[in-house]
């Protein structure tokens, strides 16, 4: 098998670990295959490509799509290091307001799916830190939206004080006050 797929505490956030193939000359993995994507909870096509690249302390988040723009996520890092955020904000669902969160790293090459109906963030832990993410619709500014990174309703633990955040995400309302059309419906 080319991955390993791990659900994590919000089961619908799911940890996938992709298999290397390191020899003499560096290394090759697979790092996205619609079979066994597909079969593996993850059913969605994926129609455009994000990279982005931050200095340490550079915090993005959180934020999602409304729906009909609804974005699930494939999030990778290639260079450096993110702690990656995934909160539940879907109306109805046993963890509204919860969040998971990993380290993704160019050495652990670890990727995570965060579905639609989920904020999303990440704190780059390194100068250079370079995300590069799939996701399942395109880009629709008039329907992106964010919730405040320190909102004291969510608690996340972030690993770092003080991060560099853009003008808009300063100004990002708390979950309570956010606009919001997601409801749950038992994707498991
Ligand atoms: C997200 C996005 C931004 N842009 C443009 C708009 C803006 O001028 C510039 C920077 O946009 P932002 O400040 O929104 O970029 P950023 O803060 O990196 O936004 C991203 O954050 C992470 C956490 C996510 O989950 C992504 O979905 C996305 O929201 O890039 C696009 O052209 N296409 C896109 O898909």
């Amino acid at each position: 098998m080319p991955f390993e797929f791990k659900p994590l505490e919000i089961p619908d956030v799911i940890l996938v670990k992709p298999k290397v193939f390191g020899d003499e000359r560096g290394f090759f993995m697979e790092t996205y295959k619609a079979s066994e994507f597909k079969a593996n909870r993850i059913p969605y096509d994926f129609v455009q490509d994000n990279h982005s690249r931050s200095q340490r302390g550079v915090l993005r988040g959180l934020h999602y799509q409304l729906r009909p723009m609804e974005q699930g996520k494939l999030v990778r890092c290639m260079r450096g290091r993110i702690w990656d955020v995934a909160v539940d904000i879907r109306k109805g669902s046993p963890w509204y307001g919860k969040w998971v969160a990993v380290e993704l790293s160019e050495e652990n090459k670890l990727m995570l799916w965060v579905p639609p109906g989920f904020a999303h963030g990440f704190v780059a832990l390194e100068d250079g830190t370079e995300v590069i993410y799939k996701v399942t619709k395109e880009y629709a500014p008039e329907l992106d939206r964010g919730i405040i990174w320190n909102d004291p309703d969510l608690g996340i633990e972030w690993p770092i004080e003080d991060p560099i955040l853009s003008e808009k995400d300063r100004k990002q309302p708390r979950l309570r006050d956010a606009e919001n059309n997601f409801v749950y419906g038992g994707e498991l």
